[in-house]
């Protein structure tokens, strides 16, 4: 999950920072920025170049970028350079757009980095009386939220149990798409393929969240689900309009009313849902049955959080890791089934190492380097999390020649940033090919700078789903080239992507599913 602002490699990166902050060299933080900015060699944010609210307001709604501000990052950078500044509405926001310098912010994030201040989240979760989670705590106490989440989600062991239920989704993704195509005019389609992965994103990690099979692919969609797809799409969208209004405005404004009642819908679909496995947990500890699940039991069982910090943690893994997933896999299967010989390539691929349509292990992954440079080319060019933030309280901050003080919010233009022409031959076109250090077509389009691709983010605050996201998305991917061909409904058409917080597809991706046996 992004920042609402807009939303590694250890070694090479430890060589990055020597070689991009030479002051910070000797004295690591200890940098003494007063003394620099008094002789006169650091500039102050007031120094930054960058559009006037009214410009920022043209841009966004006379000129049309309200829901396209991933391409505002390149188009703004041509015009005020790598770094600018932009106000808008509560937010004074610094601008980075090069990986040189969005790996000067990162490095001095601070222990404990917070990508923004969500004080409306705060006050929502206030006004219910609930516990802070992942996004709101900060310091130590988001710290240790994040150690209780980590183990069973970033540990590949961990996460390779996992694997036998993300089969059984993707089992019943297969079923529904033979359904779906079945039912169809021409007995090949299926429209809106971002909606159907939706459903699986949803199922595949409430499995092993809630260790509860919900039925999301079958035919009745249950309504909780329907209730969570509404809430995420309200609360997402709205959180965006809400903090721009101040305080006062709640009780006149309805705007307010609406995020709540969307935060109050995802929280309790979370919580039926963790209040019924409780009670099946119970139940089997009664019996005298062991109680064995995955993350929920794991969550309760270690005792690090409280059943309220549970409550909100859940909530907002679910809320991170489903229509991530789903989008990434929707471009992919948009790209493949524009591109024939990158689909054709990534067949023989997965069945020259699960043949006769063999479910892949994780092991079997390993051997599988064009399944993994697909979906990284579909995250270069479809960064789910287009621009991250950083609030930086810990530190003051040193860019480039710039001095900011602490509390500064930064904004790190990842779309530009992977988009670069700089970074990548051809940056507009889908070449997983990039990705092989061996067979890329050129020198040129293997080297980048590593923060040009950063789609999951780096260090401690990086995301917590990361692992079991890129195993959904391989094993969805490699079955479903195991059973299709995939093409385009219309061959002719072209999907933009949009900005809703997410980058996500425009309109509908309707693909023809045609079957290898
Ligand atoms: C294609 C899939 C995904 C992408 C590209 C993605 C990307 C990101 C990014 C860029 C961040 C911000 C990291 C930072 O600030 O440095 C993030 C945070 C987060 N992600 Fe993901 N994500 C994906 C899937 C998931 C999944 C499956 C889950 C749930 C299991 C998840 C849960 C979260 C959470 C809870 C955070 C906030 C972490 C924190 O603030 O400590 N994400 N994600």
């Amino acid at each position: 999950m992004g920042s609402p602002v807009a939303s590694a490699r250890a070694p090479r990166l430890a060589a990055l920072c020597l070689r991009t902050l030479p002051e910070l060299r000797h004295g690591g933080r200890r940098l003494n920025v007063q003394a620099a900015t008094a002789a006169g060699k650091l500039k102050s944010i007031d120094d930054l170049p960058g559009p006037s609210l009214s410009t920022t307001l043209y841009w966004l709604f006379v000129k049309g970028y309200a829901d396209k501000s991933h391409l505002l990052q390149g188009l703004q950078r041509n015009l005020y350079g790598p770094i600018w500044r932009s106000r808008f509405g509560p937010y004074d926001i610094v601008n980075v757009a090069t990986p040189e310098l969005i790996a000067q912010v990162i490095h001095q994030e601070g222990r404990y980095p917070v990508r923004a201040e969500l004080p409306h989240w705060k006050e929502y979760l206030d006004l219910r009386g609930r516990a802070y989670g992942l996004h709101v705590h900060t310091g130590p106490a988001w710290y240790n939220i994040r150690s209780a989440l980590n183990p069973k989600m970033l540990k590949l062991r961990e996460v390779t149990s996992y694997a036998p239920i993300i089969h059984q989704v993707v089992g019943d993704l297969l079923r529904r798409i033979e359904l779906l195509r079945s039912r169809s005019q021409d007995q090949t389609t299926v429209s809106d393929m971002a909606a159907e992965l939706y459903k699986f994103g949803f199922e595949g990690i409430s499995s092993i969240l809630f260790e509860t099979r919900l039925g999301c692919l079958q035919e009745e969609i249950p309504k909780d689900t329907l209730r969570f797809i509404t809430a995420v799409n309200n609360m997402l969208t709205l959180s965006e309009t809400v903090v721009l209004f101040p305080r006062w405005s709640r009780g006149v404004l309805p705007l307010w009313n609406r995020f709540v009642q969307a935060w109050d819908d995802l929280y309790d679909v979370a919580r039926t849902l963790i209040d019924r496995r409780v009670a099946e947990i119970e139940a089997q500890v009664c019996s005298g049955e062991p109680a064995e699940g995955m993350y929920l039991t794991y969550l309760l069982s270690s005792d690090k959080l409280s059943r309220a910090e549970v409550y909100i943690s859940l909530t907002e893994l679910l809320l991170g890791g489903v229509d991530t997933t789903s989008n990434t896999l929707s471009w992919a299967l948009y790209h493949l089934a524009k591109d024939r010989s990158a689909q054709d390539r990534l067949y023989s691929e997965v069945n020259s190492v699960c043949p006769d349509r063999r479910e892949p292990t994780t092991d079997n992954l390993t051997m599988m380097p064009y399944l993994k440079a697909v979906i990284k080319e579909t995250l270069r060019l479809y960064p789910v999390v287009p621009g991250n933030g950083r609030f930086i309280s810990e530190n003051e901050v040193v860019v480039e020649n710039y001095w900011f003080p602490k509390k500064t919010q930064f904004h790190l233009c990842h779309y530009a940033a992977c988009h670069d022409e700089m970074e990548f031959v051809d940056p507009e076109r889908f070449i997983p090919d990039r990705w092989l250090r061996d067979v890329a077509p050129s020198s040129g389009h293997y080297r980048h700078h590593p923060y040009s691709f950063i789609p999951f983010g780096v260090g401690v605050r990086a995301c917590v789903g990361k692992r079991v996201a890129e195993m959904e998305m391989y094993f969805a991917l490699s079955r479903l080239m195991q059973h299709y061909e995939v093409q385009l409904e219309d061959e002719a058409s072209v999907v933009e992507p949009k900005t809703r917080t997410l980058l996500i597809p425009a309109k509908p991706i309707n693909l023809r599913f045609l079957s290898r046996a």
